[in-house]
């Protein structure tokens, strides 16, 4: 009999002993991940403080009023756009916003900016915009997001090109934490021979962008596709665009050499630590 009491109390003290080790366990996890997630989302907030600080001073310190503006694309980018805006209610800023991506194009729009166009503005006071990486010399890996084309052009044709990011993309040599690789806009029915090409030439491993939304490949706001080539090492970048630049099929690569005058990086604390390039 007490045996069988026995058994009974005993698997009913063990399942409450389970159900208790459940409990605790679903409490530690409950901790554990609401930790992990308050973590996250710290680290997160640290991201976005830093891209908006050093938008906010990129922004204050180069724009003057009756001036033509490159906007970049991105996140980091919405700062400064925002920026802009308050000035233009705080002080009556009258800029011109040429833009870099549908989206920019929006962003200037959403933010009641005056947008302008390449063809009427063709020459800029400054460009300012984000990047993926930047290494020592200011030279950027950009297009993450696949606007790295018309960003080009129009920080090509702007009299400074300013690079607003968050300490993480500060690095000392390309590919330090940014692993996607070197975004290449490539006409669409040339993609494969220019994989063929980059690899054989530079070695690594150039891959077909694909969408996340969408099936088969990204297509860019210029109607091509990206290869985002994976180096094996960090190199000379202009003598690598420059031969990238000639192979048939590229339209434009997302490596920016010597083109970045100024860089801000902005801390999760909201600090700003701002670099000239040192080939100026
Ligand atoms: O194609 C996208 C652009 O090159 C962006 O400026 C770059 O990816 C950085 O974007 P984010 O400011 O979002 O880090």
């Amino acid at each position: 009999m007490c045996g069988v009491i026995g058994r009974c109390f005993f698997g009913t003290v063990l399942r409450s002993a389970r159900a208790t080790q459940v409990v605790i366990f679903c409490a530690i996890h409950s901790a554990g991940s609401t930790k992990l997630g308050k973590t996250h989302a710290s680290k997160m907030d640290g991201i976005e403080a830093g891209k908006k600080a050093a938008a906010v001073t990129a922004v204050n310190n180069h724009v003057k009023t009756n001036q033509v503006v490159g906007i970049g694309s991105g996140t980091t980018i919405i700062s400064a756009v925002q920026r802009l805006a308050e000035r233009v209610k705080e002080e009556g800023l009258k800029v011109i916003c040429i833009p870099t991506s549908y989206q920019a194009r929006q962003l200037i729009l959403e933010n009641k900016l005056t947008l302008g166009e390449l063809e009427i503005n063709p020459e800029l006071d400054v460009a300012i915009d984000g990047a993926d990486e930047i290494d020592a010399d200011l030279t950027c890996i950009k297009g993450g997001g696949g606007c790295q084309t018309q960003e080009k052009i129009v920080a090509a044709n702007a009299k400074e090109f300013i690079v607003i990011a968050d300490s993480r993309k500060d690095v000392p040599v390309l590919g330090t934490n940014w692993k996607n690789g070197i975004p290449i806009e490539v006409i669409a029915m040339a993609w494969r021979p220019v994989q063929v090409q980059i690899e054989k030439r530079f070695g690594g491993k150039a891959c077909l962008r694909m969408a996340q939304r969408k099936m088969g490949p990204v297509v860019t706001d210029n109607g091509n596709f990206i290869l985002d080539w994976k180096f094996d090492k960090p190199d000379d970048w202009w003598k690598i665009n420059t031969e990238l630049k000639l192979i048939p099929g590229i339209v434009e690569t997302g490596l920016f050499v010597k083109m970045a005058r100024v860089a801000y990086f902005g801390t999760p604390e909201g600090k700003v630590e701002m670099r000239k390039a040192s080939w100026l």
